[in-house]
């Protein structure tokens, strides 16, 4: 060996990353040709020869980025995990163990495949208090150095107790945390592990005061241990042998918790929670443990994230602090994620709704401006999760029905500041019933992207929410008296409407009118107000404004019986769970139909649990009552409607105007434009 550089991290190194468990158990150790190293002193080469021969030295090829990313559910669902760690408190309070650390995965799918040396790069920047690694695929940045040797001294940082936003805010030095006696058990749990680990081979250990780590999007209590070998002390991965698993990944007692992870924990850890590292040719090195981190396989990631269990340890808490552990991971793979594309802005010249609308897509970009200013509230950290879903805007559908009702009643020209400010509150309502849909439904993702309490708690969901709210009354306040009147009107016909289907979940009874008078309220009132409000702050009649109510309204209907024939005959990828609403239990317009003709449906319906065989099997069952022709007809028949709506507008209105809100509804509303070749013939009337 010719190492003219001498530092322990020159020379012979490999880099290992070992599995969680003995079994399944497949470890890695790598030993690389080429090792390109830098630390503060310099940059240096390490190469290996074989039999003589220097490695072939390639151009680096330019780094790739993942491109569009989603995550969706992988073995443990957020609901499922708040399951286990029902389970393993119950296990606890029998006495079996005192502390054992859960794990549970998500599913990261990209455009391409993932390139590494994107994510490590990422990593390394957003996580400088970590040691970021990739070993055979598997690539994180962990806080929690179990053990590093560097001559006879060693040392570790030993990690438990998380705070975290939505639990917790980490503002200024977090006191819940050090003062909450289940953060300090927890934390005692893990010192004392490593403590027992290195104590057989050390001559002196000292441990020294918890102090808190700060990271992104957590805080953590940690303790640094440093110790001085014994001369007879065996070498580094002898001494990783007996610290392996601390309690920050297993628990306490050790072989208890192991055996109880192994028999609740519902999927495999591979080498997440097992040592990952580096080791030279003297026996120095560094092995962190394999924390925020993921598996790589070609377009796909799957990330882990565990949280220790103890007595007083909540489900919900515990499912939203690994929703926040995944962040290191999921943080990386959403950098510069490519635009969302937004109908709204890449509307061509050439399109129907921008040749007939010259002013829209400027005045939805007005729209976004004042959406954006709104919503902002100074602390960073609140403005991020309440900015999340209003930034991620998919189409602005409500927006530009309230432009597209106003422009026919206003002078020609861009839309007035009132307009602009009608279209910013349909969404602002729009959007913070997402926030609290997603929080009552446990959602994870929505359009593709983790949702807000998935990322940052139940409570900070529903806060955000909230405060969209308070924005809607607050752009009210310049719009009088009748606009107020309306929104209070279109709120309460969501909640009824929510309401409405709410009490109707599982009840074979439901019929028609119900399900009308629910959808009604929970999708076709916003879109009807939209259009209302939108004539109204244009300066249009009441007569004229019920008219483009009534005109939203049916579109309204005939979207939401398409979403629902979506729920169970797409063949597609809507981004929502297929059979949702069999499955919760909402009998929409199709399971009506069909029970009319076929009763033998409802045992079917009423199975626990309903398995994907029987959701084939209702499916048949509805195809053969005609239930899909039937729903699509009555969707095709409000389409209808809303045009027949618009013919009331006056003959002076009527030629001019209703074939351009036809437009605007076809160009937004893919549905709509299935429906209507059914309603106007095959050359869809134009
Ligand atoms: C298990 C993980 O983290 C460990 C568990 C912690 C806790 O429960 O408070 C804190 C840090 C880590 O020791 C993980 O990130 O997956």
């Amino acid at each position: 060996m010719d190492d003219r550089v001498g530092s322990s991290r020159s020379g012979l190194v490999a880099f290992a990353s070992f599995a969680f468990a003995a079994h399944p158990g497949h470890s890695v150790l790598v030993v690389p040709e080429t090792v390109l190293g830098r630390d503060e002193a310099g940059t240096w080469v390490t190469t290996v020869r074989l039999d003589g021969v220097p490695p072939a030295m390639r151009a680096a090829e330019p780094v790739r980025r993942p491109g569009r990313v989603r995550f969706v559910d992988a073995s443990v669902s957020a609901h499922r995990y708040r399951e286990v760690v029902r389970a393993a408190v119950a296990r606890i309070e029998a006495g079996e163990v005192d502390k054992v650390v859960l794990a549970r995965d998500q599913l990261a799918v990209a455009e391409g495949d993932v390139d590494p040396r994107h994510l490590l790069g990422r990593l390394a920047a957003a996580n400088p208090g970590c040691w970021t690694f990739c070993v055979d695929g598997l690539v994180g940045s962990t806080p929690e150095m179990l053990l590093r040797r560097t001559g006879d001294e060693v040392f570790s940082r030993v990690l438990a107790g998380t705070a975290f936003p939505g639990r917790r805010w980490p503002d200024g030095v977090p006191p819940e945390l050090s003062d909450s006696g289940k953060d300090r058990a927890e934390h005692e749990y893990a010192v004392r592990s490593v403590l027992g680990g290195l104590e057989p081979f050390t001559g002196r250990l000292v441990a020294g005061e918890p102090t808190v780590l700060r990271l992104p999007t957590l805080v953590h209590l940690e303790t640094d241990v440093r110790g001085v070998l014994a001369p007879d002390a065996p070498g580094l991965l002898s001494i990783l042998d007996s610290l392996h698993p601390s309690a920050a990944v297993g628990g306490t007692p050790t072989d208890a918790a192991l055996e109880l992870i192994a028999r609740l924990e519902p999927l495999e850890r591979g080498r997440y929670a097992g040592p990952v590292g580096w080791i030279n040719a003297d026996g120095d090195g560094e092995f962190g443990i394999a924390l925020r981190c993921g598996q790589l396989d070609g377009p796909q990631v799957r990330l882990f994230a565990g949280c220790g269990v103890v007595a007083e340890s909540d489900p919900d808490t515990e499912a939203a602090e690994a929703g926040a552990k995944f962040r290191a991971l999921s943080d990386a793979l959403l950098a510069e994620q490519p635009e969302e594309p937004d109908e709204g802005t890449t509307m061509t010249a050439t399109t129907h709704t921008a040749t007939h609308f010259p002013h829209l897509v400027d005045d939805l970009a007005r729209v976004r401006q004042l959406l954006a200013a709104t919503v902002r509230v100074g602390d960073q950290r609140i403005n991020e999760p309440c900015a999340n879903l209003v930034r991620n805007n998919g189409r602005l559908f409500r927006p530009t029905l309230v432009l597209t009702s106003a422009y026919p009643f206003a002078p020609p020209g861009p839309a007035s500041e009132r307009v602009i400010t009608a279209a910013a509150i349909v969404e602002l309502l729009h959007v913070a019933t997402l926030y609290h849909d997603d929080l009552c439904d446990s959602a994870q993702t929505r359009r593709g992207l983790p949702t807000v309490n998935a990322l940052y708690g139940d409570t900070v969901a529903l806060l955000c929410g909230d405060h969209l709210l308070a924005c809607c009354v607050e752009l009210l306040g310049g719009l009088g008296s009748d606009a107020v009147l309306l929104f209070a009107e279109t709120l309460k016909g969501l909640c009824n409407g929510q309401f409405l289907e709410t009490v109707d979940v599982g009840d074979l009874d439901r019929g028609e009118a119900a399900y009308f008078e629910s959808i009604a309220g929970k999708t076709a009132k916003l879109m009807s107000s939209s259009a209302a409000l939108g004539a109204m702050q244009a300066g249009a009649g009441p007569r004229e404004q019920k008219v483009m109510a009534s005109y939203g309204h049916h579109l309204g209907i005939a979207f939401q019986i398409w979403d629902d024939l979506l729920d169970l005959w797409s063949a597609v990828d809507t981004g929502k769970p297929r059979f949702g609403d069999l499955r919760n239990g909402v009998y929409t317009l199709p399971v009506i139909h069909g029970l009319r003709d076929q009763p033998e449906l409802a045992d079917l319906l009423l199975a626990q649990p309903l398995t994907d065989e029987h959701c084939g099997r209702i499916l048949a069952l509805l195809d053969e009552a005609g239930a899909r022709e039937s729903s699509l007809a009555a969707a095709r028949e409000h389409v209808g409607a809303a045009l027949g709506s618009l013919a009331e507008l006056g003959d002076d209105l009527v030629a001019e105007v209703a074939p351009r809100l036809l437009g605007v509804a076809r160009e937004l509303m893919p549905e709509v434009e299935q429906l209507l070749v059914a309603v106007l013939g095959e050359d869809g009337g134009r």
